[in-house]
């Protein structure tokens, strides 16, 4: 019999182990919590509480979500920036194992951040190939499974360009197969921003042609597409347009990845990208109850949506560490209930908070 890993793919040393890491991040009721913010982002994240941008704190938040009691049933897989994948929490155990006990698997963000590109509407290309197989050979030694390149896109009269796309889909394809050699699951995703006042149909149309790029690139470089994750934006409305319904948002972002996702892709994990809590689990859940053909499975991998009430909670006060732990456990549950088209949306979410938007003007770093 031919095997899973013949054909025009990687089929060297990790291919099994690539499958069955990313089978069990996509595992029904789970999904990933992004907990990869650089120390920059994160500092933004900690000065809108009030609390100061130093490695203790930057600890303690990451040290009370990966133990809030319970998140092991939520969330499968951690996204860890390289300061956390080294660090250990306030009782010395390394947070790799902290997760690793839980049977979470951990995560790491490889890529070094955009870099213009010139003659262009400020468009964008993602560093960090040069010395990628050296260092997920050290992330896969230290314990890191998968791993995240972030591609940022925008729409504009002129974005995003054939040379925008060209660029990040190659950048992605390659990225993707640095890590299969080196044993990580490559999270591969081209997330194109909200900003602006388009439709929704033009985001329709970009996601479309961008996500068919990145598979044409993916299949050029030999990627193990069994061992891979897709992260793409959702389709909606630019955030200066008139709001797309959840119905309209889950219909044309299903269709997209229908005409452009190849079937043997492990799943999709879908970024929040500024959405407010609720609308991120409401419009998940809308999709995984749309019929229809769906060969992947739909999840989440969530930064924003996963983390601003836990860290509002917080406060950076001691005392609040259990009141931040439920409320990241409210929205692990209601994303992972998601998941398989199961969540109830939140009747008392405008009053908590869950329904304030989260968006940041042109989300680069
Ligand atoms: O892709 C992601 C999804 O975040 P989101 O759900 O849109 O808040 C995250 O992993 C972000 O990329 C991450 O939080 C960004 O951190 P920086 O790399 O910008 O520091």
């Amino acid at each position: 019999m031919t095997s899973l890993t013949s054909g025009n793919a990687y089929g060297g040393k990790y291919a099994s182990e690539l499958i069955e890491t990313a089978a069990r991040i996509i595992a029904p009721g789970k999904g990933i919590l992004a907990a990869d913010e650089s120390t920059g982002t994160i500092g933004k994240r900690l000065s809108s509480i009030g609390v100061p941008n130093e490695e203790a704190n930057r600890r303690t938040l990451r040290e009370l979500l990966f133990t809030s009691p319970g998140v092991e049933n939520h969330i499968s897989g951690v996204i860890l920036f390289e300061e956390t994948l080294y660090q250990s929490g306030s009782d010395g155990k390394p947070f790799v194992d902290v997760l690793k006990s839980k049977g979470i698997i951990p995560g790491i963000k490889v890529d070094k951040g955009v870099m213009p590109l010139p003659d262009t509407d400020g468009e964008t290309t993602t560093q960090g190939l040069d010395d990628l197989g050296k260092r997920c050979a050290k992330y896969y030694e230290a314990g890191a499974r998968f791993a995240k390149w972030r591609a940022v896109l925008k729409i504009s009269a002129t974005a995003p360009s054939p040379l925008a796309i060209h660029e990040n889909a190659y950048g992605l394809a390659r990225y993707a197969s640095i890590c299969q050699e080196n044993g990580l699951v490559p999270i591969v995703e081209p997330e194109i921003l909200t900003d602006g006042t388009h439709s929704i149909e033009v985001c329709a149309a970009a996601t479309e042609r961008v996500l068919a790029a990145v598979y044409k690139a993916l299949s050029d470089h030999k990627v193990l597409l069994e061992g891979t994750l897709l992260k793409p934006n959702m389709v909606s409305a630019g955030i200066d347009a008139k709001p797309a319904s959840t119905q309209e948002i889950a219909t044309a972002t299903v269709r997209a990845l229908q005409r452009t996702v190849p079937p043997a892709v492990a799943g999709v994990v879908f970024l929040s990208g500024g959405q407010s809590e609720e609308d991120a689990s409401v419009n998940l859940d809308a999709m995984n109850k749309l019929p229809g053909r769906k060969p992947w499975a739909l999840s989440f991998s969530y930064g924003r949506a996963l983390q601003a009430s836990a860290l509002k909670a917080w406060g950076g006060k001691p005392d609040s560490i259990k009141a931040a732990q439920e409320a990241f456990m409210t929205r692990a549950k209601a994303n992972g209930a998601a998941t398989i088209g199961q969540y109830k949306a939140d009747a008392n979410g405008r009053q908590l908070g869950h329904t304030d938007s989260l968006h940041e003007k042109d989300y680069k770093y």
